[in-house]
């Protein structure tokens, strides 16, 4: 009889989903990790004599999943959550969030307010986001004490910043960044412009020059209200999508997030250029920009992954909010109750998500030769109880709350619910600080205070 296999990691379950190939469920099988990838999935029996782990993690009434990825956020805006609600984006924007961002953000906020976003996405069993926010080199090094995997966006807006003088300073603060990380195991990149009523043609001319040179995704906000429409068409005397497609942007690269209001024609335009989108259902009820066409898009085939968007329009970091209010709106949407059944939901917080971001290869999914990045969910409760079909149970009964372990590139960031990488208690007193900071902002400005 051959010797067993030494590894780093066993981690058995009452079910496996793996995603990858989508409905299957496997029950009691095991997953063997070693030097930060899965190394094979089998009956936990088998796994029991073919390996001999350091460590082995028996979860018996758990699911394991692939980590949620989370394809939209601007995660140092945790700092600001619940400071500005109940707005329409470009109020919301103008007058709250664009004011304290000017008087507030710098490489200090956020790298606080990346480590308490990813603290929160973490024990929410998130696993990758793809992040947008002034000063990325403090978010990477949030990230990087947080242990996660994430796509840093090098940022482009058209105006200056206290992180940024003009359009040419971004983009070369971001590609030094790329620079400086590359190859990183846990992080890639994407090119940011923030959106089409923020960026100029020449500066897009130039995202898209090295976009296609280096073969990194562009991540914008796109059609997401009304208002941007319109507005675009006065200005440019075309729709923004149609901008974006003259400029030669749309393709298999472009990550569009929001995209709530779109006609048929742009449906069939980005099907074809093979673009992604990220839906974002809670900020789009929030700030009331409208209900995305996600049942067209999907018929379409156009690959939809789901985003939390900032904590300041969300106002939670929960992908499993995410993924039953984008399975609700759908049907709600179509009039149909088979649209967007859970496994689609689930799909779309995981694969679809790694594939946009070009990740698919490394994450997304539970297959041998993809990196550990797993998410243990615990079916103890009674709220999840009886249960039939633990897909069903991840998209339409469980919580965030119900996430016990976690996992990425093999190592534990989350044990029976507790964080190994942050301090949670360190972490509240800097959001009571940057709070402090934000109030007497907010003092100073309003006549009213008398300050
Ligand atoms: C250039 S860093 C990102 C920039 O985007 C702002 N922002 C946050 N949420 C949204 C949204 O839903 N639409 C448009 N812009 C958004 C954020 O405050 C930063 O300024
Ligand atoms: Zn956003």
């Amino acid at each position: 009889m051959a010797y067993p296999v030494k590894i780093d990691t066993l981690l058995e379950a009452r079910w496996i989903i793996p995603v990858e190939p989508n409905g299957m469920v496997l029950r009691d099988h095991a997953i063997a990790i070693d030097k930060g990838l899965i190394q094979a999935i089998l009956p936990a029996a088998e796994a029991q004599s073919r390996f001999s782990p350091s460590e082995r993690v028996v979860l018996g009434n758990h699911a394991l999943i692939p980590g949620l990825v989370n394809l939209h956020i601007h995660a140092a805006m945790s700092l600001m959550r619940g400071m500005a609600d109940d707005l329409p984006l470009m109020e919301w924007l103008h007058n709250h969030i664009w004011p304290a961002e000017t008087r507030h953000v710098d490489a200090g906020f956020v790298f606080d307010g990346t480590r308490l976003a990813c603290a929160e996405m973490l024990r929410g069993g998130i696993t990758c986001f793809n992040d947008m926010y002034f000063f990325p080199e403090a978010s990477a090094e949030a990230v990087l004490a947080s242990g996660m995997r994430a796509a840093m966006g090098m940022i482009i807006i058209d105006f200056p910043t206290a992180y940024a003088s003009d359009a040419d300073d971004y983009l070369a603060k971001g590609l030094a960044l790329r620079d400086k990380y590359n190859h990183h195991p846990l992080l890639s990149f994407c090119f940011a412009p923030h959106a089409p009523y923020t960026v100029s043609d020449k500066v897009f001319a130039s995202v898209l020059t090295y976009a296609e040179q280096l073969d990194l995704p562009v991540h914008i906000h796109l059609h997401e209200t009304d208002d941007e429409i319109t507005n675009g068409l006065k200005t440019t005397g075309v729709r923004p999508i149609e901008r974006l497609h003259k400029l030669g942007l749309l393709g298999p690269n472009l990550i569009a997030v929001h995209m709530v209001h779109l006609n048929s024609d742009e449906i069939g335009l980005m099907a074809q250029q093979g673009c992604s989108v990220a839906h974002c259902p809670s900020s789009n009820l929030k700030l009331a920009s409208g209900l995305a066409p996600i049942a067209a898009l999907l018929d379409k085939g156009i690959n939809v992954g789901l985003g939390t968007d900032g904590a300041a329009s969300n106002n939670r970091l929960d992908m499993f909010e995410e993924m039953r209010f984008a399975a609700l709106l759908a049907k709600g949407r179509s009039g149909r109750a088979d649209t967007l059944p859970a496994w689609q939901a689930l799909q779309m917080a995981t694969l679809n998500g790694a594939k946009a971001l070009g990740l698919g290869a490394l994450t997304g999914s539970l297959i041998a030769g993809k990196a550990a990045d797993i998410t243990a969910v615990d079916f103890s409760s009674l709220e999840l109880a009886p249960c039939y079909d633990p897909v069903s149970h991840l998209v339409y009964a469980a919580g965030r709350e119900h996430v016990s372990h976690v996992w990425v590139n093999g190592k534990m960031l989350l044990e029976d619910g507790e964080l190994t990488t942050l301090n949670e208690q360190e972490l509240l007193l800097r959001a009571e600080f940057w709070r402090d900071q934000i109030t007497d902002g907010m003092k100073f400005n309003d006549p009213e205070s008398g300050s």
